[in-house]
């Protein structure tokens, strides 16, 4: 894959397949949502359009749906962020630091419209060689509907033991 494919995929497409079933984003999981995070400039996009069984109430779109969005799209920008930072780019072949959520917090700001592309905007706030915090706006037809912040935190050896 070339640097211009890469930046149509996003950095999930470069998750090595054990790391690939994510629910939100793992490109694996026939049942997930493949969500797909790239850099836009300084900032992280990830863009989503929910479907009607995503609904909360007619007409609106499910917290938890933005949660998840929220969610992927941050441990993904941590990913990437930690990448440039050692000095590598999507394309490249050194491995890609992996990264878990430590904490997600989510403000509900307007109801979101279902039936619309979704876009999430990231801004790395702070970050040190294991620990990114990510804070994220989610926006509907130019809207702000939600605001996010993610500590993401890399993986460690021993997750899960
Ligand atoms: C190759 C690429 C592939 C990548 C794929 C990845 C998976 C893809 C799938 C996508 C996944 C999608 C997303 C998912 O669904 S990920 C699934 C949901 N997340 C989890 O299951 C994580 C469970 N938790 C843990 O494993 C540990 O608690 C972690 C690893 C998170 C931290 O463990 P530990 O505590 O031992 O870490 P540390 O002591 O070294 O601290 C490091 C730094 O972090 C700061 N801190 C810690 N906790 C919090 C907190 N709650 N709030 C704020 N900050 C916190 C801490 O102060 C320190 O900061 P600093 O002192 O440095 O400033």
């Amino acid at each position: 894959m070339n640097r211009d494919q890469a930046e149509a995929r996003g950095v999930q497409a470069y998750y090595p397949k054990d790391m690939a079933w994510c629910y939100g984003c793992g490109r694996l999981n026939e049942a997930g949502h493949h969500f797909q995070t790239n850099w836009e400039g300084e900032e992280t996009v990830t863009t989503y359009t929910p479907c009607s069984e995503h609904m909360a109430i007619p007409g609106f779109v499910y917290g938890g749906l933005i949660a998840s969005l929220l969610d992927c799209h941050s441990t993904g920008s941590a990913s990437l962020a930690l990448y440039r930072d050692q000095g590598h780019e999507l394309g490249s072949d050194a491995p890609l630091p992996r990264c878990v959520t430590a904490s997600l917090k989510v403000d509900y700001l307007k109801p979101t419209p279902l039936g619309v592309k979704l876009i999430a905007r990231g801004k790395i706030r702070d970050m040190n060689n294991k620990k990114v915090v990510v804070e994220s706006e989610l926006y509907a037809e130019g809207i702000l509907c939600a605001r996010g912040e993610v500590v993401a935190v890399s993986m460690p050896e021993n997750f899960g033991k």
